[in-house]
């Protein structure tokens, strides 16, 4: 059994959640604000602010899986005995491809492609673990399941939608696609959870198709919340349909910035400051339709570029770029489903050149940034032996 240790008042829901501070050397800030309004917690918790001790342990059958493998201390390391974490029973039986950050040993361990001499070859295997600095500001918070993290993520919109509107009288939520969406039903659950007037709703990331297109995010979100919810739309910032996709994202990026700074500030780079960003993972480590090694990744001027070769179709996409992101003042990532289990595994454990797994470049600079996990997308997770990883020498 690992005990991590937790902050005194983390600002994290408490609902039906395990909560884990990502521990570097279980570093943990001493005592984030706390926040005005956050929802009184419903259900089984584990009462962070009463319980510094909380535990998260793998499961029975994970640690009997677990390899480690000692290998030697590369210059910078911390540690002696730095170990690499292995995973068993990939779904890709040909290996991990090396676009989505690491190599698939014939042992079963992952090696990073940062370090890989080749396959089966010299390996120095690097653990990622997120830097001092930000590390402070990152929580991953656990849940029994779907519905359960269904709940969470909206206790956690809502709370950052009443600290918002108290503070400057509106809230901006930015969203994504994919399975994400149908989490966000409970959104609308109840009409009263919020002053639902005072939303404005913007996108990470959309398919420049119809918005009638199932594949269109907006739909999806539409279904899910936006109507049942009764935001205004034209506070519901979605694509101009049927033009080509750079123009779609010039426009797109057109609507945000004619936004109000009084609703939507700048930081001192001039990036927006949305108050809430929730994003999916991909299989691949993609978020929003940031992809591994696209220049849409690298990107570090303007807030929406268009994706025209998007690797998952449909190919034609606009996208928020990075700085956007990590301007935001909170950034949630959330994969619920034993099928993130593998991404959520690589993205928070093992390193990835920069740009190989996009995931991990979301680092929100002044913000908070929560990883929200069920027990299926935390299946992979070794968080106990987290306090033996190498500390963080980025390849870079
Ligand atoms: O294409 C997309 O994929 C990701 C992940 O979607 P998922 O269905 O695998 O959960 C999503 O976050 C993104 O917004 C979407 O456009």
């Amino acid at each position: 059994m690992f005990q991590l240790s937790l902050p005194s008042q983390p600002k994290v829901p408490l609902a039906n959640c395990r909560i884990a501070q990502i521990p570097s050397a279980l570093r943990v800030r001493p005592d984030p604000p706390a926040r005005a309004h956050r929802p009184a917690a419903t259900g089984s918790t584990v009462d962070a602010t009463s319980n510094n001790g909380a535990t998260v342990a793998p499961a029975p059958a994970e640690q009997q899986q677990q390899e480690e493998h000692d290998t030697q201390a590369s210059p910078g390391t911390r540690r002696a005995s730095p170990r690499i974490n292995v995973i068993k029973g990939t779904r890709w039986e040909k290996g991990i491809p090396p676009v989505m950050g690491a190599h698939l040993m014939a042992s079963g361990s992952v090696a990073p492609i940062s370090t890989s001499k080749g396959a089966g070859q010299g390996i120095t295997p690097h653990m990622f673990l997120y830097p001092e600095k930000e590390i402070t500001n990152t929580s991953i918070l656990q849940y029994g399941n779907g519905e359960s993290g269904a709940a969470g993520l909206a206790e956690i919109v809502q709370s950052a939608a009443a600290d918002a509107i108290e503070k400057k009288g509106s809230f901006t939520l930015v969203i994504s696609g994919g399975s994400m969406i149908k989490a966000l039903a409970q959104l609308a659950a109840d009409s009263k959870a919020s002053d639902f007037s005072k939303w404005h709703v913007a996108w990470a990331d959309e398919r420049n198709v119809a918005l009638s297109d199932p594949d269109s995010n907006f739909k999806g979100a539409d279904e899910a919340f936006l109507q049942k919810a009764g935001i205004p739309t034209q506070q519901v910032y979605s694509l101009k349909e049927g033009l080509p996709v750079d123009e779609t994202a010039k426009e797109y990026e057109g609507q945000l910035l004619r936004i109000p700074q009084q609703v939507l500030p700048r930081n001192s780079a001039g990036f927006p400051i949305f108050d809430l960003v929730l994003l999916g993972i991909g299989p691949d480590g993609h978020i929003a339709s940031l992809f591994p090694n696209r220049s849409q990744t690298a990107a570090r001027k303007g807030w929406v570029l268009p994706v025209s070769d998007s690797p998952k179709p449909p190919s034609e996409r606009i996208t928020l770029t990075l700085p956007v992101i990590n301007a935001a003042k909170e950034v949630g990532i959330v994969a619920f489903g034993d099928g993130k289990a593998e991404i959520v595994q690589r993205a928070l454990e093992v390193q990835a050149l920069p740009g190989a797994l996009p995931a991990q470049l979301v680092r929100p600079e002044e913000g908070r940034l929560y990883w929200l996990l069920d027990a299926g997308s935390a299946g992979n997770l070794r968080s106990g032996k987290w306090e033996d990883a190498k500390a963080f020498p980025r390849s870079t």
